[in-house]
């Protein structure tokens, strides 16, 4: 199970002086949504550049043009790249086609999928790396997690790889690792606590016992 640290509400130095703190304790490094539309894939380019140890993903969510924006985001330095479930069959097909060229990855998110369990068993059969289950921040507002979803992507998904994300915290972490994800996403998790490098390292610790 690996642990991956989600960069949202920082621009591209507060990225860097987080990753600083705790890059020893996350095995991938997410430049979010909000960066990449404040910032450009200019802050995928220095993440990496900064920690090219690191495994970085570009969460850009791609609903349209999935070869194309992979391609850019993949010329940036990024190792990983998010499509949304929602999008066309075509367009996860054209992401995975040009991800593979560079032996590079594509997560499928599936914030906002009505039928999780089918599209999962669709995504899956497309050649994606990770099936992500996902509550968005407007989800979280109103008190909903992805937990169960999990558990109902796992009993259908023969081949990727499934990842969790969404309002994970320390508390909920060993609720979410009993339903054995291969991926933990941790946003607000980290970087809303005031000691960042010990929630980290202490996920981690939890992470790996599994
Ligand atoms: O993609 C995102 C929001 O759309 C976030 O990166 C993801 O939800 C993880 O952050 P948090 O743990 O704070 O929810």
């Amino acid at each position: 199970m690996k642990l991956q640290l989600a960069l949202d509400l920082v621009d591209i130095a507060g990225a860097k002086e987080i990753v600083s703190e705790v890059a020893e304790y996350i095995d991938i490094v997410e430049i979010g949504t909000p960066i990449v539309i404040n910032e450009g894939l200019h802050a995928v380019k220095a993440i990496k550049e900064a920690f090219p140890a690191l495994t970085v993903l570009a969460d850009l969510k791609i609903m349209d043009a999935g070869g194309y924006e992979v391609m850019k985001a993949v010329e940036a330095g990024a190792d990983i790249v998010t499509v949304l479930g929602v999008s066309d069959d075509a367009t996860i097909r054209g992401a995975v086609e040009e991800a593979k060229k560079t032996n590079k990855e594509v997560l499928v998110d599936l914030i906002n999928v009505k039928d999780i369990k089918a599209r999962a068993a669709e995504v899956d059969a497309l050649g994606v790396d990770y099936i992500c289950v996902h509550s968005g921040y407007d989800h979280q507002a109103e008190g909903k997690n992805s937990f169960a979803d999990l558990n109902a992507i796992k009993s259908v998904v023969k081949r990727a790889k499934t990842a969790i994300a969404g309002g994970i915290k320390l508390s909920t972490l060993p609720e979410v690792i009993v339903a054995n994800p291969d991926l933990v996403i941790v946003g607000g998790g980290i970087t809303g606590e005031a000691d960042q490098k010990a929630a980290a390292a202490e996920m981690k610790r939890l992470v790996n016992q599994a």
